[in-house]
């Protein structure tokens, strides 16, 4: 997150850290909490990495110095991509992740409510939370970041991005004038928007041109335009 601040503890309960163990572990993507065995995603956190036996799914935590040896994760039972995800494409980058047993809520790690059907609500409080880069050349940070970002209508955002498709199924967020956004290692992790005092899952981190740029805003998978694939996966 660029241009942001340090989250508090219990801010994002519904924030994960979805890490890799190969020969050393790292954190490669953010998650959201959704069900009590289910994280929300982005598709192309998985597209080399599709084996579900080297990724740690670290909930409940606020440092990545949390994360020791002996610090407790969940592990995948199945990764669902969205069928159409195709790799390296921007289009339908969501994925459900089952894990293997359910998490427990608590005041540090709980469920964020999936939006209401896409009626147009108008956003006006969300906010972009993540581990990920400071500034384009940067590093994964200790704490989770957190930064205020105002969605972009969507005509608008085409006008920013001619050679690239913002499809109906995307949203953006971000300032004219740049200077906050997400970063590498944000991606797959929440846009959660405050609704008459409920947060909900509004986008998923996904990509951008650069980051925080003058007049490139962040686009995000727009959850509210996947809500039956999501409830399908869900209930089945
Ligand atoms: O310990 C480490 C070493 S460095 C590192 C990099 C990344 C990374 O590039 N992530 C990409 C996505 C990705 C994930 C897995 C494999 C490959 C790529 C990302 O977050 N990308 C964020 C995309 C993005 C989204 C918005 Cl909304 C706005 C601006 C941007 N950015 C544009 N340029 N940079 N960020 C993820 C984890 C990492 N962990």
């Amino acid at each position: 997150v660029v241009g942001g601040s340090t989250s508090s503890p219990k801010e994002w309960p519904w924030q994960a850290s979805l890490q890799v163990k190969l020969k050393t572990q790292s954190h490669v993507c953010g998650g959201s909490i959704i069900g009590k065995q289910w994280i929300l995603t982005a598709a192309h956190c998985f597209d080399d990495l599709s084996s579900p036996d080297i990724w740690r799914i670290y909930t409940g935590i606020l440092n990545q110095s949390e994360i020791q040896a002996n610090t407790s994760f969940s592990r995948i039972e199945k990764i669902f991509i969205h069928p159409q995800y195709e790799i390296s494409e921007t289009r339908h980058d969501i994925a459900l992740i089952k894990l293997e047993t359910p998490i427990e809520f608590t005041a540090f790690q709980g469920p964020i409510c999936l939006p209401s059907e896409d009626r147009g609500t108008t956003y006006t409080n969300c906010w972009v939370t993540g581990w990920g880069f400071t500034q384009e050349k940067g590093e994964i940070q200790n704490t989770l970041q957190k930064v205020r970002i105002p969605l972009v209508p969507t005509e608008e955002c085409r006008k920013k991005y001619i050679q690239y498709k913002i499809t109906d199924q995307m949203i953006c967020a971000g300032y004219k004038e740049g200077g906050k956004d997400a970063c590498k290692g944000d991606s797959g992790g929440p846009l959660s928007c405050n609704n008459k005092g409920s947060w909900q899952l509004v986008g998923i981190t996904s990509w951008g041109d650069g980051c925080a740029k003058k007049d490139h805003p962040g686009v995000y998978t727009k959850v509210a335009a996947y809500l039956y694939w999501i409830l399908h996966i869900m209930e089945n």
